[in-house]
């Protein structure tokens, strides 16, 4: 049964960062060594060969922090233009990082409606066939200036795992904030046991995955359970990690027990738009 030990040989590999890895905990700010480092590191897999998506949360929180706002936004219109102002300045700081390794990075940007409009999921799945065939590594977010509550993913945890299905990737790797799955949030209980491996997602663990309990994250452990569904549902192995190390990915990619591994599990009947018209979309 494959495992840790077969990570090294996988040759398309999607890598979903949180706003709460990218931006500094005490200040809300951009951390852009840590983005540097991600970006040699995407840049050196793209080198052995792979394919390689970035899923990269923070437009929000970078928006934020940019026009000087004190709290998160709450309100879906303020959220949007946060967005708006955030995604430029993240593509900005990634264009610069990449174009220091020659590699050549491109945006694209998702709602539910892409995936679910036969003739739009096509033209995607078309584009980042392409982008691999010409070596570029897409960065991809959700498109949250332009989502209503019926178009909205939410969270890009679940994206992530759509986009890994839709592109037949063989790893998904979310890096978060904290080591991997517990049998409780430890932020809120000390007595939380850390879990290294899933080999089958069943209601136990459904049940321990809570919300997120940090300011800037979007959906906790829950949504990234379901996209573990997703991920494995679709054939991929799937990684929780923790980002704070962005290092990480190299011990990962060399098979070191870090983070939770949960085990593909290749399921025939597998359709991804049941995923996608089915899940109750939230409007935080
Ligand atoms: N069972 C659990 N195991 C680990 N973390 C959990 C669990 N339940 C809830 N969490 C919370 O999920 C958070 C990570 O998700 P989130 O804040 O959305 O980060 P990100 O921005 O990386 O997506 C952790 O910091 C933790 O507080
Ligand atoms: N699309 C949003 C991020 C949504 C999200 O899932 O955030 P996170 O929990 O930090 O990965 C943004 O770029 O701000």
């Amino acid at each position: 049964m494959a495992g840790r030990e077969d990570l090294k040989d996988k040759k398309r590999i999607v890598i979903k960062i949180g706003s709460s890895s990218l931006t500094h905990q005490e200040t809300g700010r951009i951390n852009l060594s840590k983005m540097e480092r991600l970006v040699r590191i995407l840049t050196d897999l793209r080198n052995e060969g792979k394919d390689v998506i970035l899923v990269s949360s923070g437009a929000i929180a970078v928006g934020k922090e940019t026009l000087g706002l004190q709290n998160r936004p709450t309100e879906k219109v303020e959220k949007q233009a946060c967005a708006a102002v955030g995604q430029a300045r993240l593509m900005m700081v990634y264009q610069k990082l990449f174009a220091e390794y020659n590699q050549v990075p491109a945006q694209i940007l998702m709602t539910k409606y892409t995936m679910i409009n036969d003739i739009s999921r096509e033209n995607a799945q078309n584009t980042f066939q392409e982008l691999f065939r010409m070596g570029v590594i897409p960065i991809v977010n959700e498109n949250d200036t332009v989502t209503t509550d019926e178009i909205e993913f939410g969270d890009n945890d679940t994206l992530s795992a759509i986009v890994t299905a839709l592109v037949n990737a063989d790893l998904l790797i979310l890096l978060s904030d904290i080591d991997g799955l517990y049998t409780d949030d430890p932020r809120q209980n000390a007595e939380a046991v850390f879990i290294d491996f899933v080999e089958r997602i069943d209601d136990r663990l459904d049940s321990m995955a809570k919300d997120s309990s940090t300011l800037v994250g979007t959906g906790g452990m829950a949504t990234k359970i379901s996209a573990a569904k997703i991920a494995t549902g679709s054939g991929a192995d799937m990684i929780i990690a923790n980002g704070e190390e962005i290092n990480i990915i190299n011990a990962i990619m060399a098979g070191e027990k870090k983070g939770t591994f949960f085990q593909a599990h290749r399921n025939e009947n597998f359709k991804l738009l049941d995923y996608i018209s089915t899940r109750q979309y939230s409007n935080k």
